[in-house]
């Protein structure tokens, strides 16, 4: 995963089907503003507990936007990746299964597919309970992210999980002490929100009462 050799930047092309910046302009008290948006896919995340192990199953993987995030709050800028003084293993994030949604399916089928896709998990859409939906990059994008929360164990494991085409995503299975852990110092791994919020949810509502 984190074989990375060479890192650059260029220009965002008019035409990317992930992005897209744009400006609203509104009058509000009677006054002309301006706000710098960008359009951007809403989402699914996945709170997945496997019952078998007792292990949350979450997701490692290389985020260009956190490496570019981690240099630009540390230097101040990023003009040009330097990879000795700073590794790709820096842009590494743990955070909960999840999706964009960019197809035209419900929004837990979705959710189905990035389970089987990333973790390798095979269930039914009925047992993919809700959570909660919320709006992230407010104030950015306003994208909307719907959290599910599911139970599986080894017998609905099909396979590895990794990700498709070229995803290179790693399954990481927490225990309940270190998923706890987790929650009460804050992300050291450059967790999402998203993930550190799935995992207050689960202990406040469905962890093991001994947990
Ligand atoms: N080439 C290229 N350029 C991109 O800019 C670019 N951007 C994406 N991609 C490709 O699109 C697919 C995106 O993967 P997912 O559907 O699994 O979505 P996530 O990246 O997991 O994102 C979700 O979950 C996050 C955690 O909660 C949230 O923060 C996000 O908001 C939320 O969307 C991959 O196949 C990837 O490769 C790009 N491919
Ligand atoms: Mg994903």
């Amino acid at each position: 995963m984190e074989n990375i050799t060479k890192i650059w930047l260029g220009p965002l092309p008019e035409d990317s089907p992930y992005v897209k910046p744009f400006r609203m302009y509104y009058v509000q008290n009677g006054v002309e503003k301006n706000w710098d948006l960008l359009k951007v896919h809403d989402s699914v995340a996945i709170v997945l507990f496997n019952t078998t192990r007792q292990k949350l199953v979450l997701v490692r993987q290389f985020r260009p936007a956190v490496y570019h995030g981690v240099i630009a709050s540390e230097k101040g800028g990023f003009d040009k990746a330097d990879l000795k003084a700073f590794p790709p293993s820096i842009g590494v994030t743990l955070e909960l299964c999840a999706g964009i949604v960019d197809k035209s399916m419900s929004w837990q089928e979705i959710a189905r597919e990035e389970m089987l896709e990333e973790c390798g998990y095979d269930v039914p859409v009925e047992r993919i309970e809700q959570v909660m939906v919320y709006r992230s990059g407010v104030g950015s994008s306003g994208a909307k992210q719907a959290m599910y929360y599911c139970e599986v164990t080894d017998a609905d494991k099909a396979h590895g999980g990794g990700g498709v085409d070229d995803e290179l995503i790693e399954v990481v299975e927490l225990s309940l002490e270190e998923a706890k852990r987790m929650v009460q110092q804050g992300a050291v791994n450059n967790s999402p929100p998203s993930c550190l919020m799935g995992l207050m949810w689960f202990f406040a509502n469905k962890a093991p009462s001994s947990a």
